[in-house]
């Protein structure tokens, strides 16, 4: 029997996937197996040294404390592009309702008084301070082509807009998402400096704290729309406040909404609703709930921000044992050796690593003893061994 131990509300279609008979699913529990978390802060939290995997039902992983994880040979899996269309569609909401005005004319109606003849003269002679602009023709930046950044650039190019990105470390099969005509900006401030709209669309890493800075700020166009659906952190908001005051930036639509900003005339503050819509908690769920499965029953490794890509299919009737270890020389001959010493047969082998990570799937046709594990654990740079039993001894 696994345990899941869940740190925030995760989908029920999610959850559905640990079936009874094999996982006990609770919000409490001593010695968990796994955890599966949405943004529930772990940082401070003492996790318990019985958890084997880690399961982040979203994209962002700078809640989860990563680095002790990988030093504790345990994965942090994340659900990649599964909330990405959701984050997408209230992107181009942002857009659409700073373009508009719709928060001030919503806040202008709400408080109109008299009767309906009188609240007609007063929508009518009110409406012209709150009049717009269209998107077709006008230039979008993104920054950070990932799975939310190609889609936002997509989806505003088919709404008519010029787009141009940013991201340095795009991946092939991002670029070939990302529709023909978005152009390439040649540095952030080169985007900064020639954007109507701006949207941030990078993970809150050391590199992108702050990543826009008054210094930036200074670049952009005072009629500009910043958007900031990433992470708090990625923005400087004192720098903000000073460019929305100073008539230096026209508005701040942010999912992360601060004391400094929220109540602001210029600013749309969201309660992070980005990854909110029924789809988006589902496909993140079960996305993750699968991948934490799958390691814990069979080893495998697929979507880990930590960990390497692992699959390696398990047949009936084997043993697999799953060793984290440094990545250095000699750790596979090590491991090998020892099931040679006691006439162990290696039926399968796979050895990948990631960093200073690298993991072994080792499928023999006869029981290790624990002899064996003991000594595997005692090999210096082996963080964690596991043996799973055969499916259907
Ligand atoms: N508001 C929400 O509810 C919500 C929902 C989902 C994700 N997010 C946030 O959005 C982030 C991105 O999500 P995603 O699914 O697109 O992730 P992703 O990993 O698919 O994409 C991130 C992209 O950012 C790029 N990048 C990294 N550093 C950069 C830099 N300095 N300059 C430019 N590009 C850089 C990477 O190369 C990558 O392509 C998440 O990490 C999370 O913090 C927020
Ligand atoms: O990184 C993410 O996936 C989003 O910020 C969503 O966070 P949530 O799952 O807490 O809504």
């Amino acid at each position: 029997m696994y345990k899941i131990l869940t740190l925030n509300n995760i989908s029920v279609v999610g959850l559905e996937r640990f079936p009874r008979d094999g996982y006990e699913v609770a919000s409490d529990m001593s010695a968990p197996d796994a955890i599966i978390l949405r943004s529930y802060k772990m940082h401070d939290m003492d996790i318990p040294g019985s958890v084997k995997a880690i399961g982040r039902a979203g994209a962002g992983t700078n809640n989860i404390p990563v680095q002790r994880m990988s030093e504790a040979g345990v994965p942090v899996f994340n659900a990649p592009g599964a909330n990405a269309n959701a984050v997408k569609e209230l992107v181009v909401t942002g857009m659409l309702i700073a373009a508009r005005n719709v928060c001030q004319a919503y806040d202008y109606v709400r408080a109109l008084e008299g009767s309906d003849e009188e609240v007609e003269k007063q929508v009518e002679a009110g409406k012209k301070k709150y009049a717009g602009y269209e998107l077709p023709g006008r230039t979008l930046g993104v920054i950070g082509l990932g799975a939310i950044g190609v889609k936002v650039a997509n989806a505003a190019q088919a709404l008519g807009m010029r787009v141009l990105g940013y991201d340095p470390s795009i991946t092939v099969t991002n670029a070939w998402k990302l529709n023909a005509g978005v152009e390439q900006a040649s540095s952030v401030d080169d985007l900064l400096a020639r954007s109507d709209f701006i949207t941030l669309h990078v993970p809150l890493i050391d590199a992108t704290r702050d990543l826009i800075n008054a210094e930036r700020l200074r670049l952009v166009k005072k009629t500009t729309v910043l958007m900031n659906f990433a992470r708090g952190g990625v923005v400087d908001e004192a720098a903000v406040e000073e460019a929305l005051n100073a008539g230096k930036l026209a508005s701040f639509v942010t999912d992360f909404p601060t004391n400094r900003l929220r109540c602001h005339d210029k600013v749309i503050a969201l309660p992070h609703l980005g990854a909110s819509t029924g789809e988006a908690e589902d496909n993140c769920a079960v996305m993750v709930a699968d991948q934490v499965r799958d390691y814990l029953e069979t080893g495998n490794v697929r979507n880990s921000v930590n960990f390497p890509e692992a699959q390696l299919p398990l047949s009936g009737g084997l043993w697999r044992l799953c060793i984290v270890n440094a990545n250095v020389p000699n750790m596979v001959g090590q491991i090998s050796g020892q099931l040679g010493e006691h006439n162990i047969n290696i039926v399968d082998l796979l050895n990948k690593s990631r960093g200073e990570l690298a993991y072994t799937l080792v499928d023999t046709d006869s029981q290790p003893p624990l002899e064996i594990i003991e000594n595997l654990r005692g090999i210096k740079g082996v963080l964690t061994v596991r043996l799973l039993e055969p499916k259907d001894a």
